[in-house]
């Protein structure tokens, strides 16, 4: 594995770019979960704004209810907090409170007025297949990921994927429950660009997925081994992760940021097709330990955005960031700075707007002025996938003009 990762991962060190998530502003999010009613109290006193959030959008309140601080709940209610304000997910406190079993803050926060939009999702769990119908003792191991091994095995005669979460990731009820989550709202997605989730064994101890296989395997195994696409490959390549990002993006009522888009989540289906895989699952992962944590650096730092880096706010432009970046290795074969470690590559595309080389020789002009725009350094003048589409296929038709042209002139030569 190449790039993996976290800024606030608590083994690492600490950089000057990193915050301690206890300290600042902050220190409300952080006392809030650890019900440390003091160190909210104190943080009110100085006037921090009861309803700040973290970058998904997670208040005071939604990290109290979750981690069931009944005292901190009534507290933060008393001081203004908003009773019904969502995270990235669409989450309110009480989708928390509900979702993690704390009776006493649910009936609390139902007196304020709150409400749970969420559930109508929490009574469509995942698709859960008996574990009998799949032995995993004859599946062959495929890859091996940040989260767990994936294996090919059969299931009712058919190839699929199945990927196991490590356990200790997966024995963790809170992460457990998130995954589940994650893999509900999977399991609705329906798209020709997005790789096909099947269901979740029912196994007592172990978490497993299944997902459609995808026969040859990840974009990062294809340019490992043809190195750079011709220009039409290349575009009909973006054209699909594209289309697929934009059906993720799409989604209704809420919006699916992949956060964690890389050569390694995009998949190839036998007939060539990209397929994009994983989305969600990054931030999950990254919280393995319980209680309050920054979730700016999910992701992998070679892809990772400038804003996500610097751990501020962000929304979906964060995924055409990294799609440029994707883009630009296919024209290029292989990532740009190779050598360079990865997360000085994102301090220094962070701070000091560093961006990979773009030679004309390599990149037709539209394509340089598309992967300019879709990493510019303001998030909210990147295109949006629905846009990068329409610009693709312009490039597309005429790259593919131009090389009926080149033939026409061969074959009268
Ligand atoms: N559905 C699938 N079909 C075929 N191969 C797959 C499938 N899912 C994963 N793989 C293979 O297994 C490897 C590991 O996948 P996994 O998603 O666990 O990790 P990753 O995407 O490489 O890294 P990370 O977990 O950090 O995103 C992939 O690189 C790919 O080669």
């Amino acid at each position: 594995m190449e790039d993996h990762r976290r800024p606030s991962s608590p083994t690492k060190q600490y950089t000057p770019s990193q915050r301690n998530d206890s300290d600042g502003p902050y220190r409300l999010l952080f006392c809030s979960s650890k019900g440390d009613k003091a160190g909210v109290m104190e943080e009110l006193m100085k006037g921090v704004n009861t309803n700040l959030a973290d970058y998904d959008k997670r208040t005071a309140l939604h990290l109290a209810s979750c981690e069931g601080c009944t005292e901190i709940v009534v507290l933060l209610l008393e001081r203004g907090a908003d009773v019904n304000s969502m995270d990235r997910w669409g989450r309110t406190p009480l989708s928390d409170a509900r979702s993690f079993g704390h009776q006493e803050i649910c009936k609390i926060l139902e007196a304020h007025g709150g409400i749970d939009p969420m559930g109508l999702d929490f009574q469509s769990p995942c698709c859960l297949i008996d574990s009998n119908e799949v032995d995993m003792t004859e599946g062959t191991l495929i890859g091996e990921g940040a989260y767990g091994e994936v294996y090919l095995v059969k299931w009712r005669g058919t190839e699929v994927a199945a990927k196991t979460i490590r356990s200790s990731i997966a024995s963790n009820k809170i992460v457990k429950d998130n995954f589940l989550k994650e893999l509900a709202l999977w399991q609705k997605l329906r798209h020709p660009n997005i790789v096909q989730f099947l269901g979740v064994l029912n196994h007592p101890d172990r978490l497993i997925f299944l997902t459609e296989y995808l026969r040859n395997g990840s974009l990062y195994d294809i340019l490992q081994k043809k190195g750079r696409l011709d220009p039409l490959t290349a575009v009909a390549y973006a054209l699909d992760i594209a289309r697929g990002m934009n059906y993720l993006h799409e989604h209704k009522p809420h919006a699916i940021i992949h956060r964690d888009l890389t050569p390694r989540n995009v998949l190839q289906s036998e007939a060539g097709r990209l397929k994009v895989t994983d989305f969600g699952l990054s931030k999950i992962a990254q919280g393995k330990d319980v209680g309050y944590k920054m979730t700016g650096g999910t992701g992998s730092y070679r892809y990772m955005a400038p804003e996500v880096y610097r751990r501020e706010s962000y929304g979906k432009s964060v995924d055409v960031f990294s799609f440029a970046l994707i883009v630009h290795e296919m024209f290029q074969g292989g990532p740009s700075n190779r050598g360079e470690d990865p997360e000085k590559l994102a301090d220094k595309r962070a701070y000091e707007d560093l961006r990979p080389h773009l030679p004309s020789i390599v990149y037709p002009e539209p394509v340089k002025k598309l992967l300019r725009d879709c990493w510019h350094k303001n998030p909210d003048r990147r295109p949006t996938f629905a846009e990068i589409i329409g610009q693709l296929e312009i490039i597309q038709e005429n790259l593919q003009r131009k090389a009926i042209t080149a033939c026409c002139k061969c074959a009268i030569l």
